[in-house]
């Protein structure tokens, strides 16, 4: 039986990045027909619309979805969320680790909705301070918290593949809201909890 795959694809697109993807190989100097390299414009193509594919994706409405009222009002932290996005100057990949933390206000979310909302904004072209924020964003509309705080550490592979060539930096960035903006005490038990230098 043949082996099908499930993700599913715009075809036009699909042919326009193919278009491109097989002259960018020109390019570079390589035979895009040789046996190796037939099907790699079309791979080429469903990898970035997989990696791009948050600009589909509603945040919100992926927290509403699962919404629910809940009288709790201590902090509720998600730690190591893996994350992948791409730096929109290079196109290369940057990855590490988000973390999240909220103080409800009547209102919590399911706990896997909290790491969607992270792919939500990684799977796009991006800087790591505008993700980190609207992560922060997204869970400070949908939710109404009394505070919310996000960190993230990431390594980008511009900085380690090619130019400055540094393999070691690590990149944090942090929003933070509400009680976490404002009470130096919850910021700090936020940080201490997730394990960060920063507090
Ligand atoms: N603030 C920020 N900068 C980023 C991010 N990802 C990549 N960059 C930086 O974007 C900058 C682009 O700088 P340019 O001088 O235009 O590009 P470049 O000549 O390729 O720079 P080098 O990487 O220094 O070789 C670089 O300093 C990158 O390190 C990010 O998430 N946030
Ligand atoms: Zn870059």
């Amino acid at each position: 039986m043949a082996y099908k795959k499930t993700e599913h694809y715009d075809e036009d697109v699909t042919a326009a990045l193919m278009k491109n993807y097989h002259e960018a190989l020109q390019a570079l100097g390589e035979n895009p027909d040789r046996e190796g390299l037939v099907k790699t414009p079309e791979r080429m193509a469903k990898a970035m619309q997989f990696l791009t594919q948050g600009y589909q994706l509603d945040a919100k409405a992926i927290i509403q979805s699962a919404r629910f009222k809940e009288d709790v009002s201590e902090m509720i932290i998600v730690k190591d969320i893996e994350l992948y996005s791409m730096c929109e100057h290079h196109m290369l990949p940057f990855f590490g680790k988000a973390h999240i933390a909220y103080i409800p206000n009547g209102w919590i979310t399911g706990l896997s909705k909290v790491a969607r909302v992270v792919d939500v904004f990684s799977r796009r072209l991006q800087v790591q301070e505008r993700l980190t924020t609207q992560i922060l964003e997204a869970i400070k509309d949908s939710l109404n918290p009394l505070g919310v705080a996000v960190v993230i550490e990431a390594k980008h592979l511009c900085m380690m593949m090619r130019g400055v060539q540094k393999q070691n930096s690590v990149t944090t960035t942090s929003a933070f809201d509400g009680e976490f903006l404002h009470n130096h005490t919850t910021r700090n038990e936020f940080l201490k909890l997730i394990g960060s230098k920063l507090g």
